[in-house]
């Protein structure tokens, strides 16, 4: 990473509560800050109902922030006209977990690229070229015998290329992909990982990487951010965060080595539970939670070499000498195999 690499995506205090049917209100995001950087991978971290999601719809224009503002390339997106916005939506491109959603059955693989490729590029002059050269980056080859097939022809794997491959095809500054290993065999997670890296160095492109899998973020991430119930708990430069993670819930996450399917089981099983007061959203699970937890609501202390985090305790331990903040020991193989 170069030195203070310009920001692509700001969200600036952005916050979005639901009413559930039965009335009850939660604060899927509490107000948060995101930056990701031009060539950066941040990798958003935090178990099932964290708030990820809302953070990425809300990135992404899909979902309309209650307050704060977010900005791509330094562009307000609420202030932008209706063109500009559409705009400013191809330039940040989703990858979801389940491709099969995302693509109209009725349409060919040149068809589903040849739309992406004109929302950004207007006109395109060879359309069947550029789309089967696309399909050749993301390692779908030869490119041009995968043109007239239905998506539903291809292997998961390869729906799961073609949606990295239309994402490509918008040429976008910054891609979002919200848990996209989730739908996929254990065999491919990793090629698709090494795929997007490939792609992310030779395009330049900014990754905002969704998980609940926090291993992940340490192959593949320049920056993690860590969510729970709605807030940024702890945040800062991937290898400083995971070699000594400073909050008792990374620390948890990281103890846990959540696989893909059975993660929030094993840290759940982690968790101890209280009666939630009115201090830190972590109190009621945390295991080296103190009265004042309780009580008050941490802030996050200054930022000391890109790190910051919302802990007393932390704060209080900073050495990492406090054997009660010491993570938990769980045998747990990591889900992930790189290929
Ligand atoms: N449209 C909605 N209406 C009501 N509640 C919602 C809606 N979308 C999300 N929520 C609630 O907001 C909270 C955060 O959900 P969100 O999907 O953002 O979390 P997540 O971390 O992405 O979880 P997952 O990994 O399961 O997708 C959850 O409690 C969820 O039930």
């Amino acid at each position: 990473m170069p030195n203070d690499p310009m920001p692509v995506l700001q969200l600036e205090q952005v916050r979005r509560t639901f009413i559930q049917r039965d009335g009850s209100r939660v604060d899927a995001v509490r107000p948060t800050d995101l930056v990701v950087a031009e060539g950066e991978v941040v990798a958003l971290v935090g178990e099932s109902g964290s708030g990820k999601s809302t953070l990425a719809n809300i990135a992404l224009a899909l979902e309309t922030p209650d307050s704060g503002r977010v900005l791509l390339d330094g562009h307000d997106l609420s202030r932008l006209s209706p063109r500009d916005l559409r705009r400013s939506r191809t330039a940040m491109q989703p990858v979801f977990q389940d491709s099969t959603a995302a693509f109209n059955p009725r349409r060919t693989v040149f068809q589903i690229l040849h739309e992406a490729l004109e929302c950004r590029r207007g006109k395109v002059e060879a359309p069947r070229e550029m789309a089967a050269d696309i399909l050749e980056r993301v390692g779908l080859h030869p490119g041009a015998s995968f043109l007239d097939r239905y998506h539903h022809e291809l292997s998961g794997g390869q729906r799961q290329r073609l949606g990295i491959a239309r994402a490509i095809a918008a040429k976008p500054r910054v891609m979002i992909a919200d848990e996209p290993l989730s739908g996929a065999d254990v065999s491919i997670r990793g090629q698709i990982l090494n795929l997007l890296l490939d792609l992310q160095r030779a395009e330049r492109l900014s990754i905002l990487f969704i998980t609940h899998d926090i291993s992940i973020a340490e192959v593949f991430a320049d920056r993690v951010v860590v969510m729970y119930r709605g807030e940024v708990v702890e945040e800062g430069p991937a290898g400083a965060v995971l070699s000594a993670p400073a909050h008792p819930y990374t620390r948890l996450l990281k103890a846990a080595v959540p696989s893909m399917d059975a993660g929030d089981v094993a840290i759940r099983d982690l968790l101890v539970s209280r009666p939630a007061g009115h201090g830190c959203t972590f109190n009621a699970r945390c295991a080296v939670a103190m009265e004042r937890c309780a009580t008050e609501v941490p802030d996050y202390g200054p930022r000391r070499h890109g790190r910051r985090y919302k802990c007393f305790r932390a704060a209080d331990s900073a050495s990492g000498d406090d054997p009660d903040l010491r993570p938990a020991t769980v045998a747990h193989a990591p889900a992930l195999g790189m290929a």
